[in-house]
């Protein structure tokens, strides 16, 4: 049988709020198991960038990125909030290791080629996980924290959405141990109406996802959670869950169905 491993994704805004981030730090380290950590970090980008007179350019929630931009996020996901989030967890006696997808080749991915007109520059596509890799960290007792970056083998850091990252590392651990994936973010989950809390889908079924992206009920960053946590319970994902950051150790919020 299995073994039980969790992975866990934190978006941007709540690693921006202090105390968003320790509620969520106290939840991840109280999980008990075997776990990854997958952060974003999206809102930081664009208010550091925005310092730097940069203007972000979002299409369906990904980030057109050229090459200054790839230049911001390898230092802010890389560095700045990679770096952060693996020495806090150190200080409260998590074993967490700060990677981005470069690092022990854990994630190579293809530039992503002009789509529907849009070209995303400087952003890739996942192609390969070394979950041997990973999994071995894992059994040495070490708790990966993976940053929203990636390579192409020939040289390039490539900036690609975080839940395509939690996603990918889901779906590719899965072949190694019995995968949960969680994506934690400000809201309840998915929304019927994303102005009011009161409205969760839970269950959420993949057929809601068709109608309400057609309609708009759906959109920005939710659409690449969605389309990423589908394809993970269709290639032997365990379950996925969409909650609310202080929820990692209950079972609120929306469980995906296919
Ligand atoms: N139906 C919906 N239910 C919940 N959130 C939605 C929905 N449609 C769009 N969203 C938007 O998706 C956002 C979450 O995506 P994103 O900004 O990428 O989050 P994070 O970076 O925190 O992971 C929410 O803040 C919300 O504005
Ligand atoms: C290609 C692409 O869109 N990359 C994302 C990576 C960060 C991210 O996904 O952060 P959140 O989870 O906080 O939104 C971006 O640069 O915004």
């Amino acid at each position: 049988m299995k073994q039980p491993l969790n992975v866990i994704k934190i978006g941007g805004a709540v690693i921006e709020d202090p105390e968003k981030q320790q509620a969520f730090l106290d939840g991840f380290v109280a999980l008990k198991g075997p776990k990854i950590l997958v952060h974003g970090g999206g809102r930081i980008a664009t208010e550091i960038g925005e310092r730097l007179g940069m203007e972000a350019i979002m299409v369906e929630g990904r980030r057109v990125t050229d090459d200054a931009t790839v230049d911001l996020v390898t230092m802010v996901y890389g560095g700045l909030v990679n770096k952060q989030m693996t020495a806090k967890l150190q200080s409260l006696g998590v074993n967490a290791i700060g990677l981005t997808g470069a690092d022990g080749s854990i994630i190579r991915s293809v530039k992503r080629p002009v789509t529907n007109g849009v070209d995303y520059g400087w952003v890739g596509d996942p192609v390969e996980v070394n979950a041997d890799f990973l999994t071995k960290m894992i059994e040495a007792g070490g708790v990966p924290v993976i940053a929203p970056l990636t390579h192409d083998g020939a040289g390039h850091i490539l900036n690609t959405n975080a839940d395509t990252i939690a996603g990918t590392i889901a779906l590719a651990m899965a072949e190694f141990f019995e995968v949960n994936l969680a994506l934690t973010f400000e809201l309840d989950g998915v929304l019927a109406d994303v102005n009011d809390p009161e409205s969760l889908i839970n269950p959420f079924k993949e057929s809601f996802f068709i109608e309400m992206k057609e309609s708009g009920a759906i959109h920005s960053g939710m659409i690449p959670k969605l389309e990423n946590s589908f394809k993970a319970l269709h290639s032997g994902v365990k379950g996925v869950r969409i909650c609310k950051y202080d929820q990692i150790n209950s079972n609120h919020g929306s469980l995906l169905q296919i």
